[in-house]
This record gives C-alpha cells, sequence and structure tokens, in this order.
C-alpha cells in the first residue's frame, strides 16, 4: 500500500530518507467504518532548478567550471510542498483550492508517485491516477487511436476498450461537429484534447482518480456530463480530487475541500466552509 514515488525529468530532488517512515497519529487514524485510500503524512516536496550563470562572461565561467570539474553554483531550490498531512478515505470527492503557484499541482504529482518527496510519506491503496489536461496523448495520432493506447495504458484489455470506445467517442462529443476522432489530435482545439482526455481517464473506475483543472475546458454541457461521471466515480468506490479554480465545480463535485497556499494546508474540511473561507479572501 505503500506508494514510492518516482523521480520525473523536471529534476526535482531525490527522495530523503525522511523521519517519517510511520504516518503520524493525525494522518493514520481511519474514522470509524471508513477505508483510507490516501495517507499524506508531512509531506515536503523540493524543486530543485539549474539556472544559467549570468551577466558577463558567462560562458567562460561556465567553461572554467568544465575545466575545473567544479558543480554549477546556481542552484535554486523551490519548497513547493511544506509539510502537508491529511487522509483520503474511500467515496470521498475532495477538492483542491489555492491561488497560483500555492503547490495544488505539486501536491497531486506527488500523490501519483511522479513527484519524489523530499520528506515525509505518500500511501495510497490501489493505483492512483493523474488525469490533467496535460496529460500525454500523441498529437499526430488520431483521437480514435489515443483512445485505444490511452485505454491499454491505464490496463485496460482490448476487449474492454473495444466494448467501451464508442461510449468514451459519444461522452467527449468530438464526433459532434463531424468525423473528428479519425483526425490527428493536433486538429483539435485545447477544449477538444482536454475532453477526450477526461474521457478516457473517465471511462475507467479508478481506485483515485485526480483530476486536474479538466472541469474548466469544455462547454457547459460537457462540464456537466463530467461531473455527473465523477459522482459515479465516487459511488463506484473510489476517491476523487479534483483541482480547479472553478468554485462551482468543486462546490458541485466535492464534499471536502482542501485549501492549500504556500505549500502548506491552511484548512481541511467541508466544502461550503472551505469554498466561503477561501471566497472571503480572494
Ligand atoms: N517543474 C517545476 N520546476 C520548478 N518549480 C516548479 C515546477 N512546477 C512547479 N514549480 C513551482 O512550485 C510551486 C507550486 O507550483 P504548482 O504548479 O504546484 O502550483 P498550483 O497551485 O498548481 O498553481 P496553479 O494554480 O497556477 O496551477 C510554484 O512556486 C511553482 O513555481
Amino acid at each position: 500500500m505503500t506508494n514510492e514515488p518516482a523521480p520525473e525529468q523536471t529534476a526535482p530532488d531525490r527522495p530523503g530518507d525522511g523521519p517519517a517512515a510511520v504516518p503520524g497519529p493525525a494522518a493514520a487514524v481511519p474514522a470509524a467504518g471508513r477505508v483510507p485510500t490516501v495517507v499524506v503524512d508531512d509531506l515536503h516536496v523540493t524543486y530543485r532548478i539549474h539556472t544559467a550563470a549570468t551577466g558577463r562572461g558567462s560562458a567562460t565561467a561556465a567553461l572554467a567550471r568544465l575545466l575545473l570539474r567544479q558543480g554549477s553554483p546556481n542552484v535554486h531550490l523551490v519548497h513547493a510542498i511544506r509539510g502537508i498531512t491529511f487522509t483520503a478515505y474511500r467515496g470521498e470527492a475532495i477538492g483542491i483550492i489555492g491561488t497560483n503557484g500555492s503547490g495544488k499541482t505539486t501536491l497531486l504529482k506527488a500523490i501519483a508517485g511522479l513527484l519524489p518527496a523530499e520528506r515525509g510519506r505518500v500511501y495510497t491503496d490501489g493505483q492512483p491516477s493523474l488525469l490533467g489536461v496535460n496529460a500525454a496523448l500523441m498529437n499526430d495520432l488520431t483521437g480514435g487511436t489515443n483512445v485505444i493506447l490511452g485505454g491499454l495504458a491505464m490496463g485496460m484489455s482490448r476487449e474492454e476498450i473495444q466494448a467501451r470506445y464508442q461510449g468514451i467517442v459519444d461522452f467527449s462529443g468530438i464526433n459532434d461537429k463531424g468525423d473528428f476522432i479519425s483526425l490527428p489530435m493536433r486538429t483539435y482545439s485545447s477544449g477538444m484534447s482536454a475532453r477526450l482526455r477526461f474521457s478516457i481517464a473517465a471511462a475507467k473506475n479508478h481506485d483515485v482518480l485526480m483530476i486536474d483543472e479538466a472541469l474548466a475546458t469544455g462547454d457547459r454541457a460537457f462540464q456537466t456530463r463530467s461531473e455527473q461521471r465523477i459522482r459515479e466515480l465516487r459511488k463506484e468506490a473510489g476517491t476523487v480530487f479534483l483541482v480547479s479554480h472553478n468554485n462551482k465545480s468543486i462546490r458541485d463535485t466535492c464534499d471536502r475541500v482542501l485549501w492549500i497556499e504556500k505549500g502548506e494546508l491552511l484548512m481541511d474540511g467541508p466544502t461550503e466552509q472551505v469554498v466561503s473561507a477561501y471566497e472571503k479572501e480572494h
């Protein structure tokens, strides 16, 4: 049930040995009768950015460093998540809100195992799937081929994909105005791509589904379908995380909200309570 995050190309720090091999009391004790799916225990995530030397002679300085085998002095650390602790339970839909750059996406990536913990731990029951508007699909391939590849990547069998293919295409609404599913994805608008990504990911029942801003794209009809699907996914016993700047989507979809600012958990509680407090400040 432990999710040991693997390093990503974004060059964050490698996981520290971290003091929290066992979740702290706040994270570890499940509420009576509820099944924990994600336990985040005193999580810290730091990005390490290698910046270019600036100013006069920077190329010469770089060459000198190479020749002298010195490391770059220009490493900038961004401590994006600073000691976040919470437990998510089966059947919950949890909204994550906060101003730009507060750490929402970083938190989701760390839960998905895409970013390593600098300190602390993430425990998950089942495989978490991160569905972001930037989730990678192949732009040169048709939408239809991406449906198949996306399904395979999520662990669905060919038969399952075949059975669900039309449902995914219909849900996405891609073909509402012509046969776009047979065209390469690079011909899609960003909203169309986001809708297809959501539709592929939502076709499967996930243990833990994390959605980053997916509902912000797409027209009203698609948003309504997405919200309906999130409610179904919740009923099917998964846990859903939704990162959004759209408070209405959060209110319509989530029953609990985490408010993150500057990498810290400012508030964790029922949706209305947390969103109202957030709205008072923004
Ligand atoms: N790949 C990266 N490399 C270095 N720093 C990063 C990287 N991604 C994010 N950061 C930094 O980490 C902090 C948190 O960013 P993050 O994207 O998690 O915030 P966010 O709350 O999702 O923001 P937004 O609402 O704008 O999408 C910010 O200071 C950001 O600059």
